[in-house]
């Protein structure tokens, strides 16, 4: 016998957390739990606004269709609404046990303000020494001074940057002119610096700075290819779609001598661990960016190891069905 509930959630988040200019007070999405005899699995639904092009009502009712026709023994073919398409996928994958248990929960410490706070971060971080810093968000020149600073004041630290193509090609110039020569290398890399790909393109000819897609990934024209100065991809699977297609993105990139890394949509605790295993099974040799969970003020249904943010359970949520 098949049962099926479905839950909508909110959860506040920390007083700072700015996406695409807009302030993200809480953090809205659905859960799906699927039970079948003794097997059952969770996913989550949570389109990220202003990265998502679906809204959360798009969503939700994809996944109500879905599940009401796989609840009534049917085997529904997957919406093409990408977050629902990767919730249901991901429950479908623990109920029939081939998302592996096995986790990696080393996220690279996200810094978007002070560097003093990632300091801390990197002391506490055994082994390959890995951050992420925002940039964009203020003085180009400042960016610069910061990410010279850490990586003067850590040897071993190497930095992935993200500029969420805010720089013009004289701002990213501009950025690039205060970090060391020297250094460059250690910027694993550079998440889209510039407005276009072909201006980020040229930003990574001229500096010698290695760049990865991350927003390009969900661009229609988008191609796996390998190219000059492009290092990496990013891939967010909230807003990639299912699991295989988040595989085949990972297997296209590694083909191509690129690293994947798994990346969070700002999903909830739940999420961020189902991210974590699929980062351990698909990714085992990076390290995913999985740093989002200290922006929200709670945890839910699944803890993150360690983190001790409060626990929502659900007994709490609201159901739907
Ligand atoms: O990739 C990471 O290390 C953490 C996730 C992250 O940086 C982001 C998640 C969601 C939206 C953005 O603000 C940002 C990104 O652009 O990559
Ligand atoms: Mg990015």
């Amino acid at each position: 016998m098949r049962r099926a509930q479905v839950y909508r959630w909110q959860i506040p988040m920390d007083a700072g957390v700015v996406l695409r200019e807009r302030r993200l007070k809480t953090r809205d999405g659905l859960f799906v739990h699927l039970q079948q005899g003794e097997k059952q699995g969770w996913g989550e639904v949570s389109p990220l606004p202003g990265f998502s092009l679906e809204t959360l009502d798009d969503a939700q009712a994809a996944l109500l269709t879905w599940v009401n026709a796989w609840r009534d023994g049917a085997s529904p073919a997957l919406p093409d609404v990408p977050s629902a398409a990767f919730g249901i996928s991901c429950a479908l994958a623990e109920l029939n046990g081939t998302l592996p248990e096995a986790a990696d929960y080393r996220a690279a410490p996200l810094c978007s303000g002070d560097p003093d706070e990632l300091f801390a971060a990197l002391a506490a971080m055994p082994g390959e020494k890995v951050a992420k810093v925002k940039v964009g968000l203020y003085e180009a020149v400042r960016d610069g001074m910061v990410v010279n600073l850490l990586l003067e004041a850590i040897p071993d630290l190497r930095l992935r940057l993200d500029a969420n193509r805010a720089w013009t090609p004289l701002k990213a110039q501009q950025f690039a002119k205060y970090v060391n020569p020297d250094y460059r290398d250690r910027i694993a890399f550079m998440e889209e610096p510039c407005k276009t790909r072909d201006d980020s393109r040229a930003f990574a000819r001229e500096t010698g700075i290695a760049i990865a897609w991350d927003e390009s990934l969900r661009e229609a024209d988008f191609e796996f290819i390998a190219e000059p100065g492009v290092s990496a991809v990013v891939i967010k699977p909230t807003l990639t779609g299912s699991l295989d297609k988040v595989r085949e993105q990972v297997t296209a990139a590694h083909a191509l001598g690129l690293t994947a890394v798994i990346s969070s949509s700002i999903e909830s605790s739940l999420g961020l661990t189902q991210l974590a295993r699929i980062a351990a099974w698909l990714t085992p040799d990076t390290i995913p960016g999985l740093d989002t969970l200290n922006l929200m003020q709670a945890q839910l249904v699944r803890r993150w190891p360690d983190n001790s943010l409060p626990l929502v359970d659900v007994e709490v949520l609201e159901p739907l069905l």
